[in-house]
């Protein structure tokens, strides 16, 4: 069977509730509108395969809830996205005024994943260290 795909971009949309992010997603995956409102309930997600420069793209674009009470879920997202998309409705000042509040959680869980790999790296280090002194040198001067 053909490859479907070369590359896979993961990305994901953030914003306030009722900004219009599913409407977006619809539009560039399936070119529909839906007037109504039905509001995401955690994550959902969209796919669509452009052809860039000869490559297949394949585009898989994760839709987020906007309502607060989904974020200890939506959170999970952050880090396996690529690339993020922040979404504001032009008619609400606050919709925009919050993008701020969406980048700094953003920020923070990048924060985070910093300081899980700090803590991978005092692991090791702390590890090879042990090593050395507890293990290899003891062999040595044993040789010696
Ligand atoms: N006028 C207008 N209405 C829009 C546009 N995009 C979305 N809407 C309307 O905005 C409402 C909310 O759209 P959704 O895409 O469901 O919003 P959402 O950001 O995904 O909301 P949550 O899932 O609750 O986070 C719907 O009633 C849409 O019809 C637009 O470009 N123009």
């Amino acid at each position: 069977m053909a490859k479907q795909y070369d590359v896979l971009l993961r990305l994901l949309v953030l914003g306030d509730s009722g900004v219009g992010k599913t409407c977006l997603l619809c539009r560039f995956t399936d070119n529909e509108f839906n007037s109504s409102h039905i509001s995401t309930i955690g994550v959902d997600f969209k796919m669509r395969t452009l052809q860039v420069d000869g490559i297949k793209v394949r585009v898989q674009i994760w839709d987020t809830a906007g309502q607060e009470r989904y974020q200890t879920i939506t959170k999970q997202y952050y880090r396996r996205a690529q690339g993020i998309l922040l979404v504001y409705d032009i008619t609400s000042s606050s919709s925009f005024q919050h993008i701020l509040k969406w980048a700094s959680d953003v920020d923070e869980m990048n924060v985070l994943s910093l300081f899980g790999l700090l803590a991978v790296f005092i692991f090791i280090h702390n590890f090879i260290v042990t090593w050395l002194f507890h293990v290899y040198y003891p062999i040595l001067q044993h040789l010696n």
